[in-house]
């Protein structure tokens, strides 16, 4: 585990402090160009930049660890909070290995955050960041023009992506497991820097019924929400089951189609039996829709299930903090698999690729607990290396009616979400 400390500039209590804003202009067009931190929907959320702390973490108790880590951050600090709002005062910006036991998990306590939560705004510097003129002084210079884009194949080229859903197709059918959720990377070089903000503008526009979401370079527009937590309210929206989107009457046929196929509702009940099964522990009461909902997008449609619990008070899991529910639903079977551990290691021999933070929860928490963790779906992590380069990744479910091509053309409608903001 590597934390950054506090920083403060007497080497005092830091202050964490929150003022409420009047006038604010749209969140996203505050972000300076680096180390831009979002998770923002329809104009709502929280936009944060610089750092006043940073947590990295990797290991079988990585979770664990960094909630010690914010509690004992908090612990230390000399709070002003006169809004005491989900999202007001101290607040981490968090990206999550898909696997937190192996890959490097982020958090970052923003210098600075901008949030706004029905319609009421504030402004929280931490660590010493200056509050005087933090709103006029962000906007930077328009980005240089992306000029051409060239793609290249990541881990595996399509037709080997392909060998690799027929092998799974052959596992599932063989009995092994259930459900399989195979990723593929795309690699993208541009002529000049790739711009998060101007990138975050573009998603937020294009996909406003979806989280849009940066944190430590990796940024994307996700419909999939893991798990919120405000006070003692739990709630999910879990997708599974996707189709592509057609023109005029086409597109109603989809939609039909969609709802009404046994492969695709099969998928989606895995997905939400798994979420369901994990947090049910946790819950005093769940509610869970029987039937799917369609939630349309620009690129796709899929099948979603919003789920709402209340999390049980007392006995052993009376105290349980959002980010050890977040380790206990993570990874659910509309990121990995049925059976979780047969899954997951299928990925492992099949996928040929490291995701990263791709398909991990990544969002938000406050000093309280409550907080928003998504699933990096949707999404591109920008290179350290070569700010003019990306990685983009998508994935799909693979049961055992799924058929290769159609798999791979569902990929290249979900990659269709970032490079739309990449090609505007
Ligand atoms: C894995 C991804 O998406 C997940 C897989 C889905 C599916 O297989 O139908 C739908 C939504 C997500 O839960 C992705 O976008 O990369």
């Amino acid at each position: 585990m590597t934390a950054a400390a506090v920083t403060s500039r007497d080497a005092v209590t830091p202050v964490v402090s929150t003022t409420p804003l009047d006038d604010v202009p749209a969140l996203l067009d505050l972000l300076p160009a680096a180390a831009a931190l979002s998770w923002v929907r329809r104009g709502e959320g929280l936009v944060g930049w610089g750092e006043a702390a940073r947590l990295e973490v990797s290991g079988p108790t990585a979770l664990a660890e960094a909630a010690a880590w914010w509690e004992e951050f908090n612990a230390g600090l000399d709070v002003d909070d006169p809004i005491g709002v989900p999202g007001s005062g101290p607040v981490a910006f968090a990206s999550i290995a898909f696997d937190p036991a192996a890959g490097t998990s982020v958090f970052v306590v923003p210098e600075v955050v901008v949030g706004r939560r029905d319609g009421v705004a504030w402004l929280t510097t931490a660590g010493g960041g200056d509050p005087v003129d933090v709103l006029t002084s962000a906007p930077a210079a328009l980005p240089a023009p992306l000029g051409r884009l060239r793609y290249a194949d990541g881990a595996l080229d399509p037709a080997s992506w392909c060998a690799t859903v027929a092998a799974a197709v052959a596992r599932i059918t063989a009995g092994d497991l259930e459900k399989v959720v195979l990723a593929r990377d795309l690699l993208v070089t541009a002529d000049a820097p790739l711009d998060p903000r101007s990138l975050l503008v573009r998603l937020a526009a294009r996909f406003p019924d979806c989280w849009t979401f940066a944190v430590d370079g990796l940024l994307g527009a996700t419909p999939e929400l893991l798990l919120r937590r405000t006070g003692r309210t739990l709630s999910s929206r879990v997708l599974a089951g996707t189709a592509p989107r057609g023109a005029g009457a086409d597109d109603d046929r989809l939609a039909a189609a969609l709802l009404g196929s046994a492969k695709d509702r099969g998928e989606h009940a895995l997905a939400v039996d798994s979420l369901v099964r994990a947090l049910e522990p946790y819950c005093s009461g769940l509610t869970v829709p029987e039937e799917p909902a369609l939630l349309t997008l620009a690129n796709v449609r899929h099948l979603a299930t919003d789920v709402t619990g209340v999390q049980a008070r007392g006995g052993a899991h009376g105290r349980v903090g959002l980010l050890e529910l977040v380790g206990a639903v993570h990874p659910t079977a509309a990121v990995c698999g049925t059976p979780t551990a047969e899954a997951a290691t299928l990925i492992g021999e099949l996928e040929g690729m490291d995701r990263g933070r791709y398909a991990g929860p990544v969002g938000w928490l406050d000093a309280r607990g409550d907080g928003e963790f998504g699933l990096a779906l949707r999404c591109a992590q920008l290179s350290d290396d070569d700010p003019a380069t990306a990685r983009l990744f998508a994935g799909c479910g693979i049961v055992a009616g799924s058929d290769p091509a159609a798999e791979l053309a569902e990929t290249q409608a979900k990659f269709a979400a970032f490079q739309a903001a990449l090609e505007s």
